[in-house]
């Protein structure tokens, strides 16, 4: 099997983590923004979390540079089409990209301009390429619960018109959820989706309560379930997804090794993975990457490939129309 050339399906991939390093130097040069370098491999230097990276919090750090660059309707609009144009050249059917609103307002668009201008990158790229998306909203726990309430409310007129969930993310404390429980279940009450970061820094409580608590369908990352006997129960038995990122899962040191990955484990253990960049730039990596660094390492089959797909398919956030166009891709 050829990776490469397979059909794919990505659900979890921030925006942020994912600007063309070219883009940026790009960007700065015309908008007279001052970045460290306008050198392309001093660029990359700056924006790719190293694999001793030391942690999740050392690994936040690289997005500061890229949001510098995401401040204007132009700019965001780019950087969408330019992402769902590289995932299409990986043969990336459908793909749902996360953004947190609140961090593009710096120059003063507003949170329904910044989510209008994510949409319109993504439906042009729709238009030109073989791709579909739809549009998850971050909301940074780092902040307070009523700006999670800001993002709910002033993203709920896109839902069902690119926007499909809610998500929380940036640095992981133990039991963030409960700050989170009116804001998101708000969410919930306007139709947003739920997928939630979690167990991801060594706490695999908080993927229990983001369950049980916010209600989440799937969780991102979710590794440390496997030190959390209720936790990998309840993702066991209410199916929850988990979106898998094996090299940013190295750099955030969630694993101190591929091969100590835990994913494997859990798929044939019947836990639903999905396998995914988390940030293209950031982690310096492309769906192919991440599969071929899995495939190797865990000596998987063509038949895990189908299986971790079809997981992908069902757990996706969108229509059935096209989720019933991307089971055709991997019939037999
Ligand atoms: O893997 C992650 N865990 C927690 N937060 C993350 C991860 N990758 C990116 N982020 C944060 C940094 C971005 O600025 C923010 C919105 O995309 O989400
Ligand atoms: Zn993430």
């Amino acid at each position: 099997m050829n990776i490469a050339d397979m059909p794919k399906i990505e659900l979890h991939c921030h925006l942020d983590g994912s600007v063309r390093p070219e883009t940026i130097i790009d960007i700065a040069k015309w908008d007279g923004i001052r970045i460290l370098s306008l050198d392309i491999e001093e660029m990359k230097e700056e924006l790719i979390a190293p694999l001793d990276c030391r942690s999740l919090d050392e690994y936040l750090e690289k997005f500061s540079i890229p949001n510098a660059v995401m401040q204007t309707k132009e700019n965001l609009k780019r950087i969408t089409f330019e992402l769902f144009e590289d995932a299409a050249n990986e043969q990336v059917k459908y793909m749902e990209v996360r953004f947190a609103p609140l961090l593009h307002t710096q120059q003063g668009l507003t949170v329904e301009e910044i989510i209008a201008s994510v949409i319109e990158g993504m439906q042009e790229a729709e238009d030109q390429f073989d791709i579909k998306g739809n549009i998850i909203l971050s909301c940074m726990r780092t902040m307070a619960p009523e700006r999670a309430f800001e993002v709910v409310e002033k993203g709920k007129a896109f839902l069902g018109k690119g926007v499909v969930a809610i998500d929380l993310c940036a640095s992981e404390e133990e039991g963030f959820c409960a700050q989170f429980i009116e804001p998101i279940s708000l969410a919930r009450e306007y139709g947003y989706r739920v997928t939630i970061h979690a167990g991801e820094t060594g706490i695999g409580k908080n993927v229990l309560e983001a369950v049980e608590w916010l209600g989440a369908e799937r969780i991102g990352h979710g590794v440390y379930i496997k030190d959390c006997e209720e936790a990998y129960r309840v993702v066991k038995d209410k199916r929850i997804v988990l979106e898998i990122c094996p090299t940013s899962n190295v750099q955030t040191k969630a694993v101190t090794r591929f091969e100590d990955h835990p994913l494997y484990d859990f798929h044939r253990d019947g836990i639903e993975i999905t396998i995914n960049t988390d940030n293209r730039t950031v982690s310096d990596t492309t769906m192919a990457k991440e599969f071929n660094i899995v495939w190797n390492q865990f000596d998987m089959s063509d038949e895990d490939y189908r299986e971790i797909y079809m997981n992908s398919v069902e757990a996706s956030f969108a229509m059935d129309e096209i989720k019933e166009e991307l089971r055709k891709y991997l019939v037999d």
